[in-house]
């Protein structure tokens, strides 16, 4: 699936807080967006995910604005750093709900659940309920719930950001190795920069509202705006 922002600015009162982003991305994409607290990430999700209205600019979906659409029509998962999942359903009736609202037969849903949930490693949960699950089980079933639908573009903001290293390590590779089978086009906001190498096929750098996008590694490393040549500074002289 190709987005496609073109030239989205975005302002609350005198704040600008978006200021001309335009970048495109292809199916089976990442974009890692990095950039400190404040400077608009966060906005630009929701943009894209059609909770934030009141912006100049452009969003396409294959070549079709999408910026009149709700966002039940846009295709799109948004999940972020607390997982929202439904408190009164078990883990599989959280993970199949999208199924059954699209309508799929008992059977199937319980089939391709099953299939999810051992894709999450998370076999032996399945009757358990939202408040019985540790934080690193309840994003599993979230990103699960979104999965099982096939979304055609995730948003990410910060979804791993409560969790413990070795999980959070985990859900990264696990979402790795999702996206790219389920060939999903994702932004994935980060404030990790190893999560952003890690997640990402492109790199973003949000300074004051204007993305800057790098296209590989190499570039995104080598400019000293993302702050990755002072990681290795760090570490380097912590090693001498
Ligand atoms: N509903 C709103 N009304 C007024 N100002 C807002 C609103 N939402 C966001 N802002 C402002 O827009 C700016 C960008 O916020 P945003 O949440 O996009 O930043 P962010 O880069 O995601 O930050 P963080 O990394 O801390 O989550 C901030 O200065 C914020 O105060």
């Amino acid at each position: 699936m190709m987005i496609e922002a073109r030239g989205i600015s975005k302002s609350y009162g005198n704040e600008k807080v978006l200021q001309d982003v335009s970048f495109s991305l292809s199916e089976n994409e990442t974009l890692s967006v990095l950039g400190r607290s404040g400077s608009g990430k966060t906005t630009l999700l929701k943009i894209f995910a059609g909770l934030t209205q009141e912006y100049t600019g452009t969003i396409q979906l294959n070549g079709q604005a999408i910026d009149n659409l709700k966002p039940s029509e846009r295709g799109m998962v948004y999940l972020y750093q607390e997982p929202l999942l439904f408190p009164h359903l078990t883990v599989s009736e959280n993970i199949g709900f999208g199924l059954r609202i699209q309508g799929y037969d008992d059977k199937t849903i319980r089939i391709k659940t099953g299939e999810m949930i051992e894709r999450l490693h998370i076999q032996g949960q399945e009757e358990k309920y939202p408040h019985q699950l540790s934080g690193g089980q309840k994003q599993r079933v979230a990103f699960g719930r979104a999965f099982i639908i096939h979304p055609r573009v995730l948003l990410l903001d910060e979804p791993f950001g409560s969790l413990d290293p070795e999980t959070r390590s985990e859900m990264q590779q696990l979402f790795v190795e999702i996206s790219k089978s389920e060939k999903i086009t994702t932004m994935f906001v980060t404030h990790d920069l190893k999560e952003a190498l890690i997640t990402g096929t492109r790199f973003g750098m949000m300074i004051n509202g204007s993305l800057n996008v790098y296209d590989n590694h190499d570039d995104f490393i080598n400019d000293a705006q993302t702050g990755v040549q002072d990681e290795l500074t760090f570490w380097k002289n912590l090693m001498r």
